[in-house]
């Protein structure tokens, strides 16, 4: 609540009691006006709720803020109906006594609404067992039910409820809705046989004649155009677009079955329906005599089938009325215009009995029957205070009620404020404030008030009418200061009121009543039996009410009150529109500026020391940041440091009282400003604290992460040394074991010496086929070195052999039979070797002639000499053998002549 104090300028208040100038009505309308423009229809005066009708859905109802509400302090939240309903229910929890909302207001300023969402609100938030699911339902289900009886389109409102409701909500110990009690008031009977124009009669008759299926009208001797029934049509607007009959019809069904309707009952209830429409059709002419008869018996047929009356009973309780002479009982007959009016008596009658009929048995079904002790939250939806064109009996009986709702409510408030001023221990100061229970008792009144004197006149034998209960009443309040006729009235004022009008000067206004009221008499609720049979004086309608609001206000008195004002903003409802005129009105007829005045005589706030200091702590040095006394003694100090005067404020037992508006705002800006210091030293310190708070979490991480890091390298080196040592250990044993044959125990050793080996060994092959080097083997690869050796060598040999030239292929096979020949055997051999032999070295050479004479030259380092000459006589056979044995026929020169 105080947080919206900053918004005040573009908001308003959202409690009329900071309003600086609080009895200003204009200030107060302003302030509404504020708020409803932006869409905030709730603010308080205190404690009581003024609500605005929007006209359109807001998103406020829902379950989230239904939670954001539960258990949540009164002033904590913004005004809300949930405030309202959550408050009655914490305290009704925990102090476990009874409690009532009245909510009021005039016709389409939003009450059934309210209460609805409070039904909601509990059926939501309390708690619940699956056993209570039915009680929960049945709750919620009895309004259809009871909107479907007793509400209308009227043009202030097509959903308009035409009776009072009060509605006890029993909860058990733990706060779970275990029951509920229905109490109506004063269902607007006359709507059965009447509505004006633009306005429809009880929806259930639409609902039936569009929804109910073919055979239940049938039976029912119904037809689906509601254009036949009279008592449906007068106000010429049967069909409404706003109004979904078919559909309100199923929603009734089910809500029937579920709040423990039997077939039977709903079968007798529309049959009464039924019969109440058929009522209506019926017709009368006169006979030769005058009197009245009906003209067409079908009617009367279909309601004698299905009320169960005898025909000619019905038919004479049309016709005839009854006269008691003495001990005797009279039939006289009616005129045609008094058999109508006794048709429409009787519709209203069986109408309105049906209806306390239904809300009895709705209390049957909601009754809670176990006999421990519960509390109750009662749910009051109250006409508020009506002026028409025309005022007749009902607004008479409305203003009454209103007129005793003040009284309560000033009653309470002031008794309220008065208590708690004695409990804080602050000097009461007398509020002066009017008392209307001067027009209470002018009303009700035994013998004196008007109600008796309407009674009387009633009652009393001989011709009564209006002229005679008006002369009556100028005879017995005549001289009061609240009541006025023509006769009393002074020149000005008179030419307003009728001759046979009275007015009364209520406390929302005047009100002038008219109309017959001692017609409105006769219907008495008289059709039980047992009350034909009763010979005491009957009551009449006025007493009846006045009766049954005494007993609702001793039902109110016994529990504490909350009260909750419904404002129309406008006649079009329409969303957003701010009528100043209509609810200037409104403002004055629910009494709100008296309440307002009563409310802020004393006090315009109060609060608990602690939740003051708490709030306000921070603009005195001795209470900031803590202050560690009695919450009291900080709150004085504080208000000491800041500079309130002397009479701005009073210090009770646990609340600090302010008594201007002003004084608090003042110490709200006062906290605004500090407020803004506080946060930018709260930011700079905030911003701190989290770069610290990162620094802190960044370097734990660091450190975390080193640690780990650290961790796995020490257990990497850890690894590689066991490896390590095992490695070398199992080398150790590799070669103490190497000589063995190849077992576990060597294996690796043996293994990567043969590796070792075999690398070296290819870095140390012989280069060529004389060289004959080769490694050393370990002794494991002996024989596989030697294998090795030779394949190496017979490599070296291939690639020799590749590499030899066919020449010197020959001088090897040369050298190579030389060696067969001298190796070994003759002196200078081995010298020999190295000298390759020429292929010039060794000639042959012959005549052309025919000579024996063979010349073999070997020529020596270029010099000729040591040739040989050979004869013999087979040189052509010595010489071939000779180039065969050369295998070189080149060898051979044969040259010319010696
Ligand atoms: N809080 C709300 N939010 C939205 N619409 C609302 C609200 N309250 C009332 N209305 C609208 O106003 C219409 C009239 O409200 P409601 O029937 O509660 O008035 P009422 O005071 O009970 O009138 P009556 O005395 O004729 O029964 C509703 O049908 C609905 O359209």
């Amino acid at each position: 609540m105080e947080g919206a104090l900053i918004a005040r300028d573009k908001v308003g208040v959202q409690d009329f009691v900071l309003l600086d100038s609080h009895t200003s009505e204009a200030a107060f309308l302003n302030n509404l006006r504020k708020r409803y423009q932006e869409n905030l229809i709730y603010t308080y005066i205190g404690s009581l709720l003024v609500s605005v009708n929007p006209y359109q859905e807001l998103d406020i109802y829902t379950v989230s803020q239904m939670k954001l509400y539960r258990g949540v302090n009164f002033f904590e939240l913004p005004p809300h109906l949930y405030a309202i309903a959550d408050n009655a229910y914490r305290v009704m929890c925990n102090e476990y006594n009874n409690h009532f909302i009245l909510i009021s207001g005039e016709s389409g300023a939003g009450k059934t609404e309210a209460s609805k969402k409070i039904l909601q609100y509990y059926a939501v938030t309390c708690p619940t067992t699956e056993q209570l699911q039915t009680v929960r339902d049945r709750l919620l289900l009895s309004n259809p039910v009871l909107e479907a009886f007793g509400n209308a389109k009227t043009l202030r409102n097509d959903n308009s409820s035409r009776f009072g409701k009060y509605m006890d909500i029993q909860f058990d110990f733990k706060g779970a809705p275990v029951g509920g009690h229905i109490l109506s008031y004063l269902i607007e009977k006359s709507r059965v046989v009447h509505q004006n124009h633009g306005e429809r009669n009880f929806h259930i008759f639409y609902q039936l004649l569009e929804g109910g299926d073919k055979d239940l009208l049938c039976w029912l001797g119904l037809e689906r155009n509601p254009q036949k029934y009279t008592y449906l049509i007068q106000g010429r607007c049967a069909k409404v677009f706003s109004i979904n009959d078919k559909n309100d019809w199923k929603i009734v069904r089910k809500a029937f079955s579920i709040i423990d309707f039997t077939e039977k009952d709903i079968e007798h209830l529309f049959g009464i329906v039924a019969s109440v429409l058929h009522l209506g059709n019926i017709q009368f002419e006169e006979d030769s005599n005058g009197h009245a008869i009906i003209r067409d018996g079908s009617q009367i047929k279909w309601i004698s089938k299905l009320l169960g009356a005898h025909l000619s009973i019905l038919q004479e309780a049309l016709t005839h009325r009854k006269i008691e002479a003495r001990s005797e009982e009279v039939l006289s007959p009616l005129n045609v215009d008094l058999a109508f009016y006794a048709r429409d008596a009787v519709a209203k009658a069986i109408y309105g009995r049906t209806f306390t009929w239904l809300v009895n048995k709705i209390n049957g079904s909601l009754a809670n029957k176990d006999s421990t002790q519960k509390t109750v939250i009662g749910l009051l939806d109250i006409y508020g205070f009506e002026v028409l064109d025309t005022n007749s009996f009902e607004q008479f009986c409305i203003n009454y009620c209103n007129e005793k709702l003040q009284q309560l409510l000033i009653e309470m408030t002031l008794k309220a404020e008065q208590e708690e001023y004695e409990l804080e221990g602050i000097e009461w100061e007398p509020i002066p404030y009017f008392n209307n229970k001067i027009i209470c008792d002018l009303v009700e009144q035994k013998h004196k008030g008007i109600i008796s004197i309407l009674d009387e006149e009633c009652l009393r034998p001989g011709e009564a009418t209006d002229l005679s209960f008006l002369e009556k009443l100028e005879e017995k309040v005549g001289d009061h200061a609240h009541f006025v006729t023509r006769k009393l009235a002074d020149q000005k004022t008179r030419k307003s009121i009728d001759w046979v009008d009275f007015r009364l000067l209520h406390y929302a206004g005047e009100v002038t009543y008219c109309d017959n009221f001692y017609l409105l008499l006769i219907i008495r609720d008289c059709f039980l039996l047992s009350e034909l049979d009763n010979r005491r004086r009957p009551e009449t309608v006025a007493t009846q009410f006045k009766n049954s609001l005494t007993s609702l206000i001793e039902i109110l008195m016994s529990k504490e009150p909350s009260y909750i004002r419904c404002i129309k903003p406008n006649e079009n409802k329409e969303p957003g529109k701010f009528d100043d005129f209509l609810i200037r009105h409104q403002v004055k007829y629910l009494g709100l500026m008296e309440h307002l005045r009563v409310r802020r005589a004393g006090f315009a706030y109060r609060r608990k020391y602690e939740l003051f200091l708490q709030r306000y702590k921070s603009l005195c040095p001795a209470t900031w940041p803590h202050w560690h006394g009695p919450a009291a003694e900080g709150v004085e100090r504080l208000i000491k440091h800041i500079g309130y005067k002397p009479e701005e404020y009073k210090l009770g037992r646990t609340k600090i009282f302010i008594r201007f508006p002003k004084t608090l705002f003042a110490t709200e800006d006062a906290f605004e400003y500090r407020k803004h210091l506080l946060i930018s030293r709260l930011q700079a310190k905030y911003k701190g604290f989290l770069g610290k708070r990162a620094y802190q979490k960044k370097r734990k991480a660091a450190i975390k992460l080193e640690a780990c890091w650290r961790g796995a390298l020490a257990r990497r080196a850890a690894k590689k040394r066991t490896w390590a040592v095992q490695t070398i250990r199992k080398f150790i044993n590799g070669f103490i074991n190497r000589k063995k044959p190849l077992c576990p125990e060597n294996r690796d050793f043996v293994r990567l010496s043969q590796y070792h080996y075999l690398m070296k060994l290819r870095d140390h092959l012989p280069k060529n086929v004389l060289d004959k080097s080769w490694l050393q083997p370990p002794s494991i690869l002996e024989e596989t070195s030697e294998m090795l050796q030779k394949i190496c060598m017979r490599n070296l040999v291939r690639k020799y052999c590749r590499g030899l030239t066919a020449e010197r292929k020959v001088q090897l096979q040369q050298k190579v039979v030389t060696s067969a020949v001298f190796s070994g055997k003759k002196e200078g051999y081995l010298e020999s070797l190295s000298q390759p032999f020429l292929e010039t070295r060794l000639r042959i050479s012959t005549s052309n002639l025919s000579d024996g004479i063979v010349v073999i030259h070997v020529p020596e380092d270029n010099k000729q000499k040591g040739d040989v000459i050979l004869q013999c006589e087979h040189i052509f056979e010595t010489v071939t053998k000779l180039c065969i044995l050369a295998n070189k026929q080149s060898l051979v020169k044969v040259v010319k002549g010696r």
